[in-house]
């Protein structure tokens, strides 16, 4: 099986360099397109890939195509790879905010296509990918993408009316969390910490906080109470963010990303 990649930014290279990894595929099983030459020959590099400028080479080859530019470079790549899509060649967009409406419309012809919405931690093999099968997806189809991105993290089959609130949870909460990990860390050099160790220490807290969450399935409000001693250090935090809107903030954000995703 080939995997191609249209577009080698970030997400590409993270859910590739995660499948690699995870020896899910060899870098002889991926091709991939980009913009620049300089992009092309530092993918090339860094994943030992196969790399072209053609588009529609990537497609002739590929048995499962990412599209992986950003949304509004849809059209053009679509119109360039479309004709080398093969009817078995199954089609996966990882763009934020377009349907598989809006997809198919671009393609001019029903396709067989997935929607997913993964996240750069995929990289280190604990992304999160919210996975949207269309309508001409065979159940083999979604088994594979899930197959692909689970390997990479965790992978869910959801509702399309659902991807815009899962493209902010998931896809750019990554963004929400490393302002806190560096945030964190300020707040300790600040208190006299080197740097290096108080990114270590933000980081690692994050981490375990997280692992903490999904290993006991408890609520976050009751583990968040756990730390708070009577009296004690972390409540008078705890008070300093509430007084900050630390939570109507983040509530906001995700909001914010939802609204842009519906526009685009
Ligand atoms: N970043 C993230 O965390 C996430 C991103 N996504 C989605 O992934 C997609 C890509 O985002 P991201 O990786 O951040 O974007 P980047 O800007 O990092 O990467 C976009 C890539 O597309 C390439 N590109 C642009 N135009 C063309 C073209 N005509 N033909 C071939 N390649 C082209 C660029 O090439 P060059 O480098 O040469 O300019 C670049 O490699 C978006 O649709 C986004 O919604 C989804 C979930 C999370
Ligand atoms: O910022 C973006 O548009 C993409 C989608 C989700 C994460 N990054």
């Amino acid at each position: 099986m080939r995997i191609g990649f249209i577009g080698l930014g970030n997400m590409a290279t993270a859910i590739i360099g995660g499948l690699l990894a995870q020896g899910i595929v060899e870098p002889g099983d991926v091709i991939g397109s980009a913009k620049t030459a300089a992009t092309r020959e530092r993918r090339a590099a860094e994943l030992g890939i196969e790399v072209t400028a053609d588009n529609a080479a990537v497609a002739r080859a590929a048995d499962v195509l990412v599209l992986a530019v950003k949304p509004v470079f849809f059209p053009e790549v679509i119109a360039e790879a479309r004709d080398a899509v093969r009817d078995e060649t199954l089609v996966v967009s990882i763009a934020a905010g377009l349907t598989v409406e809006v997809i198919e419309g671009l393609f001019g012809r029903p396709v067989r296509l997935v929607r997913c919405m993964p996240n750069t931690p995929a990289l280190v093999g604990a992304g999160c990918t919210a996975v949207c099968p269309g309508p001409r997806a065979t159940a083999d189809d979604e088994a594979l993408v899930l197959r692909l991105m689970g390997a990479c993290g965790t992978a869910s089959v959801i509702p399309e009316r659902l991807m815009d609130a899962a493209s902010a949870v998931a896809g750019s909460s990554p963004a929400f969390v490393f302002m806190f990990v560096e945030a964190l860390a300020d707040g300790g050099v600040a208190a006299g910490m080197p740097r290096a160790q108080a990114l270590e220490f933000a980081a690692q807290a994050v981490m375990g906080s997280a692992k903490l969450a999904l290993e006991t399935g408890r609520h976050p409000g009751e583990l968040k109470d756990m730390v708070c001693s009577p009296g004690g250090t972390t409540i008078e935090g705890v008070a300093a963010l509430e007084a900050g809107a630390f939570r109507a903030a983040v509530m906001e954000a995700v909001a914010a990303c939802v609204e842009k995703a519906q526009r685009l």
